[in-house]
């Protein structure tokens, strides 16, 4: 994402001893100041680092039970204080507290997910038998810790995205180092007080805040983190891949996602849920609805309700119950999506609503006729902005949702059960939502991206596949 890479172009420019050895977290709304917090060097990383090599043995020895009923008291803690964690949510990032509640839900969720599936980390037996000679040998393989663990994650889900990280990393028996989004570090701080108050060994989990070019590029280098949990945007995601030598990565990154509308679609559940699912976050969302294909018989209907419910969005305050959508994360961002959707209104495309900025916030603005090379929908907008697309076909709209290299998730609507899974065979994707946006999520469902959106899974259980290792047990018989 172009934040980050202008903040760290910003610190790389700057003589280290120069550099700002701290974070002003400030509300993106009106730019008042949270809270000052450290912004670690590199040197500070290492030592953090090799701390964590006492983490992962910590971990390690944990036994499964206080691995889970840490987890399942860190998802009662938070439960208890989930409005003091929405605000946090809200006032460091860009959602609405109504968003900022269901992250901080989803949290909870996520916790318990992880302390549930502490107790599900399985092996299994091994047939030796089934090769000829093999008759006195039995065995089995079982799972074992990656070890320590290096997470960098996004600003725009501050808590969830991290709890999907911790979670299922001391489920797994790992040490975790984390450095957190500099622009929404909070809630990631508040996740580790909350953990430690459950009882997790202060080793096992730390969060670093700094600036990713600088401290991340350490975590991502260092021979000691066994293995790299990123998620974030896909110029960072292959910056660091490169970077990262001989070590597991998981990269959960950007997208484009398509929604398919086909003409037997129930319109009005088509057109709420990508509407929700285009400007949830004020589209800051991995998974958010960024281009929309319509057949032919329906298109004038859809896109008059489209707009029309796209238009009666309340932008504000934040945190006013009233508020539909909030700012983007910052001035610059808000400015980059209007210098884009200008260079496709200058190549031809239309403006139905929406198109205006205000500072950072902008208006939930839905085009036509964007042309198939427009940054707004070649590359991942991360904002409010959404194009229509009229198809002439079910072949034309999988063509046209296949047509960029990402593949997060789709969403199709349609009544007919062929036609859904004709587009769950052939849409390049790591998920298709039958009659739901492409933005549908639940914790515990595998979740990533093809493409140029991701290597690997998360959610919960799948994540603990990623985080640990097999090791194969063989005993042969007979010899005593
Ligand atoms: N697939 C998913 O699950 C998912 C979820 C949320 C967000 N995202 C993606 O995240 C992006 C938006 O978040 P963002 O603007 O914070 O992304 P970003 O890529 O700018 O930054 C993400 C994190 O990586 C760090 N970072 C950036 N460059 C780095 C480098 N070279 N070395 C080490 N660390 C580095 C940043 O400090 C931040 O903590 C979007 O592309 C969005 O699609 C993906
Ligand atoms: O931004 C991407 C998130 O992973 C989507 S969700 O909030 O987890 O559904």
């Amino acid at each position: 994402m172009e934040l980050e890479a202008m903040e760290q172009h910003l610190v790389r420019q700057e003589p280290i001893s120069k550099r700002k050895r701290w974070i002003e977290v400030r509300d993106p709304q009106d730019h008042s100041l949270i809270e000052t917090i450290p912004a670690a060097d590199q040197r500070q990383m290492e030592t953090v680092i090799e701390k964590a090599a006492e983490g992962a043995r910590i971990a390690a020895a944990l036994p499964v039970y206080e691995r889970a009923a840490i987890l399942g008291r860190a998802a009662d803690l938070i439960q208890s204080r989930l409005e003091s964690f929405a605000v946090t949510i809200a006032r460091e990032g860009s959602k609405t507290i109504r968003e900022a509640r269901k992250e901080a839900g989803r949290c909870v969720e996520t916790l318990r997910l992880s302390a549930e599936e502490a107790r599900r980390i399985h092996g299994e037996t091994i047939p030796f038998d089934q090769v000829a000679g093999n008759g006195d040998r039995v065995g089995y393989f079982t799972r074992f810790p990656v070890g320590l663990i290096g997470a960098i994650t996004p600003f725009n889900d501050p808590l969830n995205l991290v709890a999907h990280k911790v979670g299922p990393a001391i489920a797994a028996g790992n040490a975790m180092v984390l450095k957190p989004a500099s622009l929404t570090p909070l809630s990631a701080l508040k996740l580790e007080a909350i953990l430690e108050e459950a009882g997790l060994p202060k080793q096992v989990f730390q969060v670093v805040t700094g600036y990713g070019g600088e401290i991340g590029d350490v975590l991502v280098r260092h021979p000691a983190v066994r293995m790299l949990s990123f998620t974030g945007g896909t110029e960072a995601g292959e910056a660091i891949t490169r970077k990262a030598g001989l070590k597991k990565i998981s990269m959960e990154l950007g997208s484009n996602s398509p929604v398919l509308v086909l003409r037997d679609a129930d319109l009005d559940e088509a057109v709420a849920s990508s509407v929700s699912g285009a400007f949830w976050a004020a589209g800051q969302n991995c998974l958010g609805v960024q281009r929309i294909l319509i057949e032919d018989p329906v298109y004038e209907a859809f896109v008059e309700r489209f707009v029309k419910r796209a238009r009666s969005y309340r932008v504000g305050d934040k945190l006013s119950e009233e508020t539909d959508m909030g700012p983007m994360i910052t001035e610059k961002e808000a400015i980059r999506v209007e210098r884009w959707v200008q260079e496709a209104v200058d190549r031809g495309a239309e403006v139905l609503c929406g198109g205006e900025r205000n500072g950072c916030f902008f208006t939930p603005t839905v085009l036509i006729d964007v042309p198939p090379d427009c940054r707004i929908v070649c590359e991942e907008v991360f904002g409010p902005v959404v194009s229509l697309y009229r198809v002439d076909s079910l072949e034309g709209a999988i063509r046209e949702a296949n047509r960029y290299d990402y593949g997060l998730q789709v969403g199709v609507f349609t009544k007919d059960i062929e036609k859904a899974f004709e587009v769950i065979r052939r849409t390049e994707a790591g998920g298709v939502m039958i009659n739901d946006s492409s933005d549908f999520r639940i914790d515990a469902m595998p979740f990533g991206g093809v493409k140029s959106s991701g290597l690997g899974r998360e959610g919960v259980k799948y994540a603990i596949q990623e985080m640990t290792e097999t090791k194969v047990v063989c005993f042969r018989l007979g010899l005593g």
